[in-house]
């Protein structure tokens, strides 16, 4: 039988040609940057186990490795483009959500409250962002290069199962240890009367961030669990439009 492609009109063959060549290019950007995160997040693992090793406690472990961070996790802002221009079949607002609340916590609690910085909950969060983002990011490179070796499959979707909860204590712990020193500081608050009539309490905000970890977090678990499902037991499932 022949292809649609072969009965069609010029125009319909010029349209084929530019989806496909849109999605070579979105391949080879899409492998680019998968490739340039494992490798940023293996810089960190083989960067915070020196110091370790050298030094033999986790004091100064973050400020050490934080240039390199931040930088990586900023760089993932670009998963919520790749969601919105369609290269990824992924939910913009559950990546948003993931991306966001990870840039948050670099730039808005462990980069800003120095005191927090050598807390064991910061090293929790560091180690299991960058078990999981090595993982994830070498799952997409060699899905992306049709070469998936089953114990990455495996690992992707299994180990989140205790990662993310691991996480999201380190990161609940970190931002809980960071609030006396918020409250002292009073930063990034605004108090009334200023010249814009705002008021704006960075304690009370933080307050309000942890609250959300409780209906949001659960989503993130569900959807990774429906991805499971999905990727290790083939079961077909009608996902919602965001
Ligand atoms: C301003 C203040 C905000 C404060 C908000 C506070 C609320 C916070 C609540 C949230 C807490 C989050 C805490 C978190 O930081 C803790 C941790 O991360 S701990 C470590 C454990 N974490 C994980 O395991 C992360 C799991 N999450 C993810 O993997 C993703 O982020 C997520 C978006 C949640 C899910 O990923 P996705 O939907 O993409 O699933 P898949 O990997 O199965 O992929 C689906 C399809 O998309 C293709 N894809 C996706 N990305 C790429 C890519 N970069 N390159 C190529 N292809 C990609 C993938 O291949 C799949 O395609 P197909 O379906 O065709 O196979």
């Amino acid at each position: 039988m022949a292809s649609s492609e072969e009965d069609g009109s010029v125009e319909e063959k010029e349209n084929n040609n530019k989806k496909r060549s849109k999605s070579a290019i979105a391949t080879a950007w899409l492998t680019f940057y998968n490739i340039t995160m494992t490798a940023g997040w293996l810089v960190l693992a083989v960067a915070m186990a020196r110091f370790y090793i050298q030094k033999g406690n986790h004091r100064g472990l973050y400020k050490s490795i934080s240039r390199t961070l931040k930088f990586f996790q900023t760089f993932a802002l670009l998963e919520v483009v790749h969601c919105a221009v369609g290269i990824v079949r992924t939910s913009v607002i559950v990546t948003g959500v993931q991306v966001c609340s990870r840039i948050f916590m670099v730039w808005f609690v462990a980069n800003s409250i120095k005191q927090i910085q050598n807390e064991e909950s910061v090293v929790l969060f560091l180690v299991v962002w960058t078990v999981t983002e090595i993982t994830r990011y070498s799952f997409y490179t060699f899905s992306l290069l049709n070469h998936l070796p089953y114990f990455i499959k495996w690992a992707r979707y299994n180990m989140f199962i205790v990662m993310y909860p691991l996480g999201v204590a380190g990161e609940l712990i970190t931002i809980y240890t960071a609030l006396p020193y918020v409250r002292k500081s009073g930063m990034f608050s605004m108090r009334l009367p200023n010249k814009y009539n705002v008021s704006f309490d960075y304690y009370i905000f933080l307050i309000i961030v942890m609250l959300s970890y409780i209906p949001l977090f659960p989503q993130l678990y569900f959807h990774m669990l429906r991805q499971r499902r999905k990727v290790l037991h083939g079961e077909v499932i009608v996902e919602k439009d965001d």
